[in-house]
Order: structure tokens, then C-alpha cells, then sequence
């Protein structure tokens, strides 16, 4: 892959620092995807300021296998992660060694549990339902306000924020009770009523099975993740009639991944396959939401929505390797709900399709919101057209 030297190099380096990143954290994602994509995949920022230990980003498929794969062992969550994302507890998102082993097997066994009977409606609702016994009937004509919806959201868009700021920084915020850390606070204190009570109410089933804390991660990816695939996956398919009849077939989720990026930090010195080498613990960002536009990995057309480029000439669906698409995580810690988000998203998305013809309001403006979960900063207005 190619690297940007000399003057450019300086011009990157300066629009990474402190400036460039809080002039442009309303559109992080793509800035990081800009500089990401100039700089060949892989850009060291330097930890000068306000004491903030320099992170490395990258969306090198080869730096993401070796890192998610090879040398998963040495790749771990904390110490930077378990504090971002301290607010989750113990559940299996943090969770090392012998504690995520237990929590992937036992997961895994709910997950994939064979044989329950389900009809549409619950299977859509499933993630609510077999984890709370709620359901947030949201599909529903009515649009009910689910009591949870917006805190989330507040939530994980100041859990990036702590991925940004310089840890002194969001540690005074929290201290003080002010900004997006008092935001996230007050957030989390939603969540926990909503989850305190669910738990309260179902304490016999609760209690062998999901703890609060594990709960509250499990939601966030199960549900929040789907919707927002879902809601990027109609707004491209307005923008893109032609494609719509491939659709049915398949849908991407390269161009938007609900989880943008994840986090790293490695427990002894490396070197990555680029070169870049890394000291102990130093914060290790994989870029998922870049990876989708960078041209050395899906070609010229890396930003269309294309979603023939899955489909085989023999109708069939082209499978591309985990560390080029990693929308779902790659190696040890894969996404366990990979499939059933699969189910899911095709289901609603081919019964919508087959009933309806969308066209996207004039005049919105489309951006991802800068959170740890991919949404729209907001709502997509359409038109739905009885087909
Ligand atoms: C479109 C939908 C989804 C996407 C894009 C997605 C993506 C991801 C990603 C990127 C991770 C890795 C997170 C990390 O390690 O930092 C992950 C982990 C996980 N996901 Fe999903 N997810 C989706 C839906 C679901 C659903 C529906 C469930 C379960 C009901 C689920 C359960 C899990 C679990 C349990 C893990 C933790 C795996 C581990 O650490 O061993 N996900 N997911």
C-alpha cells in the first residue's frame, strides 16, 4: 500500500492532532476514512497533547488479520478499553481470558439454541424478548417510543467521545457532572432503571442467566446494530433504484458497519505486517468504516453501493474474507450473532421491498453520528409507496 511522504505527511499529521479532530468530530468517521485512505491504511497519531498517550488506526486488512487472528493472544481490551467502556461492566464486550470464555460458550449455547418455535413478529423482536422478556413492540404502526431508545444513543456517542478526548479531559468532565459525560451519566441511569426494573420483575429467570451489566451489551449490540443496518441499507437503496432487484439477493453492510470501529491494545511490543511498530498498550483503533472505501481493497468503485459485487456470475453469493469485511469482527472474537442478524435483516428488508417503493425526502442531510454505533445524526424521512 501506498504512503504519503514529506509535506503531505506533515499536512496529515497536523489535521490529526488536537485541532483537526475536534473541528471535525461531527464527522469523525469519515475524517478518520480521509486520512486513512491518503495515508495507505495505517496512521500513527502522536501523543503530545494534554498528556494523552499516542493510538495508531488502521484498516489494513493484513494489520487487522494479524492483529484479530494471528496474534490474537497478544491484542487484549484493557487496560484503555475496560475505562471507555467502564459503564458496561463485566459483560462479555470487556470480558479477557477465562471469564470471555465462559461468557462466549454460554452465550453461544442461547444464541444458538435450535428448534424454538417463533413467529415473525417475535423473531424481529427477539433480541428484546430473549434477553428481557420485553417486548418493545416497535414495529408496531403506532412508532411507539421504546423508554430506552434515545439514552442509548446518547450513550454510545459519549463513549466515542472517550475514544477522542484526552482521558484528563473526560475524567473532569465526569468528575464535575458536566457536557457529554453528564449527558452519558444521566443516560446510563435511564438504561439502568429500565434494565433494574425488567430484571426486578423476571429476577428468578434473570438470575443463572444474563447479569445486568452483560445485558446492557448484548441489547446494544443486538438491537441498535440491526436497526441502524437497516436504516443506511434503505436510504442506499432509494439513492440506487437500478440495484434494488440484486437486492433481494443480498445486502452490504461494508459501506456502513453498525460497530465502525473497534479497539485494541497489545500486551507486548509488535510489529504489524505494514511495519508500524507498536509498544506495550499503546491504543490500537481498527477502522472498520474506512475499510468499505479504501480502493487498494474493494477497487475504483469502492463507495458505490453495488451490491452485484457479492454475487457471483453464477447467481450465487461471493464470500469475501473476514478481515476485508469486518462489519461482524474478525478471528476468535467474531460477532455470535452474525446469522441471526443476517435473518433478521433479510427478512425485513425483503418483505419491505417486496410491498413497498421508497423514495428518501428531498433536502435531508445524511451523515453518520459520531458514536460507537453507526447511526444516521437523524431520522430518515421517506415516502412509502404501496408496490
Ligand atoms: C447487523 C448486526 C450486527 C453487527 C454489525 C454486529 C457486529 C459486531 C462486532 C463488530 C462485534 C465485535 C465487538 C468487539 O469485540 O469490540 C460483535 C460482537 C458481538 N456480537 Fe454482534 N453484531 C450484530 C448483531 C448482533 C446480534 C443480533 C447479537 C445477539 C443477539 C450479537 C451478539 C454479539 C456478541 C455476543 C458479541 C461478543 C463476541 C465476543 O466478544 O466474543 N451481535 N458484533
Amino acid at each position: 500500500m501506498q504512503r504519503f511522504k514529506g509535506e503531505e505527511t506533515s499536512q496529515l499529521a497536523y489535521c490529526c492532532r488536537l485541532p483537526g479532530l475536534l473541528v471535525n468530530l461531527h464527522r469523525v468517521h469519515d475524517f478518520v476514512a480521509d486520512f486513512l485512505v491518503a495515508s495507505g491504511g495505517t496512521y500513527v497519531v502522536k501523543g503530545s497533547w494534554f498528556g494523552n498517550g499516542g493510538m495508531l488506526i488502521t484498516c489494513d486488512p493484513a494489520n487487522i488479520h494479524h492483529i484479530l487472528s494471528k496474534k490474537f493472544p497478544n491484542y487484549g481490551k484493557r487496560p484503555q478499553f475496560k475505562k471507555i467502556f467502564a459503564e458496561l461492566g463485566d459483560g462479555i464486550f470487556i470480558a479477557e481470558a477465562q471469564s470471555w470464555e465462559f461468557q462466549r460458550k454460554t452465550t453461544h449455547a442461547i444464541l444458538h439454541h435450535k428448534g424454538i418455535d417463533v413467529d415473525l413478529q417475535e423473531l424481529i423482536h427477539l433480541t428484546c424478548v430473549l434477553l428481557f422478556d420485553y417486548d418493545p413492540v416497535s414495529l408496531s404502526i403506532e412508532f411507539p417510543k421504546f423508554p430506552c431508545k434515545e439514552a442509548f444513543t446518547v450513550a454510545e456517542e459519549g463513549i466515542l467521545y472517550r475514544h477522542i478526548l484526552p482521558e484528563i479531559i473526560w475524567k473532569l468532565q465526569k468528575r464535575f457532572q458536566i457536557g457529554k459525560e453528564n449527558k452519558l451519566r444521566k443516560a446510563v441511569g435511564i438504561i439502568d432503571e429500565f434494565l433494574g426494573n425488567q430484571i426486578a420483575s423476571k429476577h428468578e429467570k434473570l438470575k443463572n442467566n444474563v447479569s445486568f451489566q452483560e445485558g446492557c451489551f448484548d441489547f446494544l449490540t443486538g438491537k441498535e446494530t440491526i436497526a441502524v443496518a437497516l436504516t443506511w441499507f434503505f436510504w442506499l437503496m432509494a439513492k440506487n433504484p437500478d440495484e434494488e432487484y440484486k437486492i433481494r439477493q443480498e445486502i452490504t453492510l461494508s459501506l456502513f458497519p453498525p460497530v465502525p470501529l473497534n479497539h485494541k491494545a497489545p500486551v507486548e511490543a509488535d510489529i504489524l505486517p505494514s511495519g508500524h511498530r507498536l509498544k506495550p498498550n499503546t491504543k490500537t483503533v481498527l477502522s472498520f468504516y474506512s475499510m468499505g472505501r479504501m480502493e487498494q481493497i474493494w477497487g475504483k468503485d469502492c463507495v458505490e453501493f453495488k451490491p452485484s459485487r457479492w454475487i457471483s456470475e453464477r447467481g450465487g453469493i461471493k464470500h469475501e474474507a473476514s478481515f476485508k469485511f469486518t462489519a461482524f469482527n474478525a478471528g476468535a472474537r467474531s460477532c455470535l450473532g452474525k446469522d441471526m442478524s443476517f435473518i433478521q435483516m433479510k427478512m425485513v428488508a425483503a418483505a419491505l421491498i417486496y410491498h413497498f417503493e421508497f423514495k428518501v425526502l428531498e433536502g435531508q442531510s445524511i451523515l453518520p453520528s459520531p458514536s460507537i454505533i453507526l447511526h444516521m445524526q437523524n431520522d430518515l424521512d421517506n415516502n412509502m409507496y404501496v408496490m
